[in-house]
C-alpha cells in the first residue's frame, strides 16, 4: 500500500478531517487517524490538507518521535507531474546569513571594547581626581 502512487490532484482530494492527505518530503501521508491526537492542534493539519506541508512541518522542528508517527502514516509517494507546485523543500539558513551575522557580531566586539576602554579611561580620571583632592584635604 506504501507503494502507492499519488498526483498531485489526487491527493489534494483528501483535504477533510476525516479523509486527511498530507505531502511532506515528496511522501504522501494519511493524517486522518491523528488528527485529533496532534500536539500541534488539528487545526495546522486541516490547513495544509491535501497539500504539500514539508515547510510548515519543517518550520516547526518536530521530533524524532513526530517523524515516528508520520512514518506510521505513509500510504504512497506523490508523483509529480507537469505544472505541480514546485517541490517545497526545507533549506537550512543559508550561508550568506551567517557570515553577514559574523560580520555584525564583529562590530558589536568593537563598540563594547570601546565602551569599555572608554568607561576605564574615565574611572580612572575620577580616580585621580578623588586622590588629588586628599592630597589637597
Ligand atoms: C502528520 C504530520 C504530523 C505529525 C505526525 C505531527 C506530530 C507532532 C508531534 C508528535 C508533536 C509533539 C512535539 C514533537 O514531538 O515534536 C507535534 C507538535 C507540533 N506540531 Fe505537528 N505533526 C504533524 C504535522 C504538523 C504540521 C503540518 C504542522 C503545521 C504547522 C504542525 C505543527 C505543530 C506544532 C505547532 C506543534 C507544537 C505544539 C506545542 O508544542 O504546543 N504539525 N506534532
Amino acid at each position: 500500500m506504501a507503494d502507492q502512487e499519488f498526483t498531485y490532484s489526487d491527493v489534494s482530494e483528501h483535504n477533510t478531517k476525516k479523509d486527511l492527505y498530507i505531502v511532506v518530503h515528496d511522501k504522501v501521508y494519511n493524517a486522518s487517524s491523528f488528527v485529533d491526537e496532534h500536539p500541534g492542534g488539528e487545526e495546522v493539519l486541516l490547513d495544509v490538507g491535501g497539500q504539500d506541508s514539508t515547510e510548515a512541518f519543517e518550520d516547526v522542528g518536530h521530533s524524532d518521535e513526530a517523524r515516528e508517527i508520520l512514518d506510521g502514516l505513509l500510504v504512497g509517494k506523490l508523483k509529480r507531474q507537469e505544472g505541480d507546485p514546485a517541490p517545497r523543500t526545507y533549506s537550512q539558513p543559508s550561508s550568506t546569513a551567517t557570515a553577514s551575522d559574523g560580520a555584525s557580531t564583529g562590530v558589536g566586539l568593537y563598540a563594547i571594547i570601546l565602551l569599555g576602554a572608554a568607561l576605564a579611561f574615565g574611572a580612572y580620571k575620577y580616580l585621580q581626581g578623588q586622590s588629588q583632592q586628599e592630597v589637597a584635604i
